[in-house]
């Protein structure tokens, strides 16, 4: 990891990260903060990362297993039936031709089987006997026809979804290593937010407190308790930190005072927590007042803290900026790659800084998409990433960071 953060003391100010390196450093961080594996059982182990490899322990299938139902025949046809051999039970080697014995979807063939006959190409003699033609291909998995015993079927660090439970059930595993979802906590800051009822009077809704842990969920983490909003006073910081870093939080999203307004007590509050900055600022638009830092927990280990500035789309910024990739990492997952789109309209540049700007699935920068609002994103499937001080035009082809929204949810 080349790259440094911007700097290693919360009192020192050191200039605003690139957008690219504030990234990077929010996934070195997570990597450095990761939890030890943890052993799962398999049906627990929805949504954690593998922490191993995937091996096979044996060979799939393991055993030599009919894919049809029919007869097991040894050597010429007409064949004298001597048994029967379903799915779950062994077979006795089938001992002279002119022999077979039914056989079910998923059993073992027995040893010394020369060919499966479907029961839809099969007739019976008058005599009982079964006589039929196999049919080319053989109706059999032989061992080792999926994977081989230690073949390696996924890295570390793949998601664990229900494909791969699946995979791993059918592998013989009954628990997995995994490293689960870090678990999170969110403080709201403001005195002004309201969490019920209608805005007005210089009082908002709150919007991220409800919102922030189920982008969170959608990014991989478990999303924990919301605390807040949390009083205006660097006493009522410190308290709200301190208490979400005695719940074990392995990582804590805190929202609004990221600046230095007169009742911003987020850097103070990291000071008397004795708090590195590992991000104090990014080179972006929206969002740029947003920052990491780690924290030693009570009891052991690193806490991130990402400070998500309170402006609703900016917080999303900072979530998508450095929290992805600092829960990525925490995950041992790898850092998330940037897909990208091709704009069909203009999109401007910032000046010097990066602009992530809210697209739709066409490519074109969403209306309403002020730092202050949420409309333009509810319409939007991500943020086009415009490089600084290069305007964008129809037709270029420009990184995308995606809104992290499951299936269905897409716009
Ligand atoms: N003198 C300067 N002032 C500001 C600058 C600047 O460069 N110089 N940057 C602006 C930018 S950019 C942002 S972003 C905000 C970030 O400020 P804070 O993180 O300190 O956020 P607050 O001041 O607490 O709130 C800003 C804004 O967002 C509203 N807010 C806060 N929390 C929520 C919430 N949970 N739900 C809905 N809305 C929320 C709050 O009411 C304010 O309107 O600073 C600028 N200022
Ligand atoms: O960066 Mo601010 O987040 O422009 O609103």
């Amino acid at each position: 990891m080349t790259v440094q953060p911007s700097t290693a003391n919360p009192t020192g100010q050191t200039g605003p990260l690139p957008w690219e390196d504030a990234r990077a450093v929010a996934y070195a961080a997570g990597v450095d903060a990761a939890a030890p594996p943890v052993e799962v059982p398999l049906a627990d182990a929805d949504g954690a990362t593998l922490a191993y490899p995937l091996l096979t322990r044996t060979d799939l299938p393991a055993f030599p297993t009919s894919s049809v139902d029919g007869f097991a025949v040894r050597g010429p046809g007409p064949w004298r039936v001597i048994g029967r051999v379903l799915a779950g039970t062994l077979a006795r080697p089938l001992a002279e031709d002119g022999v077979c014995v039914e056989i079910a979807t998923g059993a073992a063939v027995p040893p010394d089987t020369t060919a499966i006959v479907r029961t839809e190409d099969s007739t019976r003699e008058q005599d009982g006997r079964v006589s039929g033609t196999p049919r080319s291909t053989p109706e059999w998995r032989e061992p080792g026809e999926e994977a081989r015993l230690g073949e390696e079927l996924l890295p570390a660090g793949t998601a664990v979804n229900p494909a791969v439970i699946g995979l791993a059930a059918s592998c013989g595993y009954d628990t997995l290593g995994v490293r689960a979802a870090p678990t999170t906590a969110v403080l709201v800051f403001g005195d002004e937010l309201l969490t019920s009822g209608l805005p007005g009077d210089g009082r908002v809704r709150d919007s991220l407190g409800p919102s922030v842990p189920a982008w969170l969920r959608r990014l991989g983490a478990a999303a924990g308790p919301v605390l807040g909003p949390v009083e205006d006073t660097l006493e009522a910081h410190v308290e709200a930190l301190n208490r979400a870093l005695a719940g074990g939080a392995e990582l804590i999203c805190t929202t609004g005072g990221t600046m230095s307004g007169p009742v911003d007590h987020l850097h103070p509050a990291l000071a008397q927590l004795g708090a590195a900055y590992l991000v104090n600022t990014v080179e972006v638009r929206p969002g740029f007042p947003m920052l990491l830092a780690s924290v030693p927990r009570p009891g052991g280990g690193t806490t991130l803290v990402a400070g998500l500035p309170g402006n609703p789309q900016s917080a999303v910024v900072a979530l998508v900026s450095l929290v992805a990739p600092a829960v990525a990492g925490l995950s041992g997952r790898p850092m998330p790659a940037l897909p990208t789109i091709r704009l069909s309209a203009p999109v401007g540049a910032r000046g010097g800084f990066t602009h992530l700007a809210l697209v739709d699935s066409d490519g074109v920068a969403v209306s309403h998409a002020a730092s202050s609002m949420l409309r333009g994103m509810a319409r939007a499937v991500g943020f086009a990433v415009i490089p600084p001080n290069s305007d964008a035009v129809a037709g270029d082809e420009v990184a995308l960071v995606p809104l992290p929204l499951l299936a269905g949810e897409r716009p």
